[in-house]
């Protein structure tokens, strides 16, 4: 990505220049075995291949709407009406990984908090099988609650810097009536499930790197044993290799628990890696969705083809 804004390029690895020069060249010619491993592990923008999602509807969205500033507040003549989802219809079945995929602004965290009850929207609605989701309806409902979890782009923020992981990842199910053995037990399965050592458990979390604590809130989010997970930009600030890791744990965890996932990212070159389907989110409007492979090999919509041709590191590959 860097390609993308560099003249010259320095490679430094545990403090030390370990390569330097004009980027076509480090690019195009690496001399240095470690600069040659930093651009292998940028993944080409390859959809995974195509799998048949036949699961069930397990959240159904139908004509959602929502418009930030306009009429309400005190400064409404200053906050023209926004509209963050402009009647967005679609559905997120058992088992598959959907990818919700905009630039910046275009309405998809707004969507993802709509989802799993942080806001609400202005008109239409979504349901988790039967169940209408609302604000209202997640602080009325355990089983919606457990049902809809989120990951966040940095699970160190939403981590208590003063508490171990072990009490921090049983204390949702606990609250929840589960027995503290119990939940411990679980703790230790899904510790080892997201490839961490049953040992973090009882150290803080500002022990782990960035990727160990994004396992750490994945493992957080699965203690609930939740239909859906919705990942807003949960692999976002990790760097490439790290956020290969996370993609792929997210991938051996859909397989094994048939879990469904709600994967919203800006990268496009991500979802393809990741996702089953994708919907592409454009100032609030949904203007096109597909399979990942449909997507990135034959996108219909311009702004798609935008998105694709501003993929890091296709300029210079
Ligand atoms: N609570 C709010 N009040 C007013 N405006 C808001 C609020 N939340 C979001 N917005 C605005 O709505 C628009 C969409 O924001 P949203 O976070 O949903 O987009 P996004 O696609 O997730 O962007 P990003 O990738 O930068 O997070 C933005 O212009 C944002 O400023």
């Amino acid at each position: 990505m860097v390609a993308d804004i560099a003249d010259r390029i320095v490679v430094m690895r545990q403090g030390e220049i370990v390569e330097q020069g004009p980027t076509a060249q480090i690019l195009g010619d690496p001399q240095q075995e470690y600069t040659q491993k930093l651009i292998a592990a940028v993944p080409p923008l390859k959809p995974k291949p195509a799998a048949r999602v036949s699961g069930a509807e397990l959240i159904t969205i139908r004509d959602l709407s929502k418009t930030y500033g306009g009429r309400r507040g005190l400064f409404a003549a200053r906050t023209p009406a926004f509209t963050v989802s402009d009647r967005i219809s679609m559905t997120i079945r058992e088992g598959e990984i959907y990818g919700l995929v905009g630039e910046s602004g275009s309405g998809k965290s707004t969507l993802g908090r709509m989802i799993v009850g942080l806001a609400d929207p202005d008109s239409g609605e979504i349901r988790c099988g039967d169940q209408p989701v609302s604000r209202a309806a997640f602080l009325a409902s355990k089983t919606l609650r457990r049902s809809i979890q989120m990951v966040f782009q940095d699970p160190y923020s939403s981590f208590n810097p003063r508490m171990k992981i072990g009490p921090a990842l049983i204390a949702g199910s606990v609250a929840g009536g589960e027995s503290r053995a119990d939940a411990m037990r679980r703790a230790r399965e899904l510790v080892e499930l997201v490839q961490l050592d049953q040992s973090a458990l009882d150290r803080f979390p500002h022990e782990f790197s960035g990727g160990q604590r994004q396992r750490l809130g994945i493992a957080r989010a699965l203690m609930m044993q939740p239909r859906l997970l919705v990942a807003d930009e949960a692999v976002s600030a990790l760097d490439v290799s790290v956020q290969e890791q996370v993609i792929r744990l997210l991938l051996d965890i859909k397989a094994r628990i048939g879990l469904s996932i709600l994967f919203i990212t800006h990268d496009l070159r991500v979802a393809g890696q990741i996702c089953d389907r994708i919907g592409v989110l454009r100032k609030g409007v949904l203007v096109e969705e597909n399979t990942a492979e449909r997507i990135l090999t034959e996108p219909t919509h311009d702004y798609t083809r935008m998105l694709l041709d501003s993929v890091p590191g296709r300029s210079w590959r």
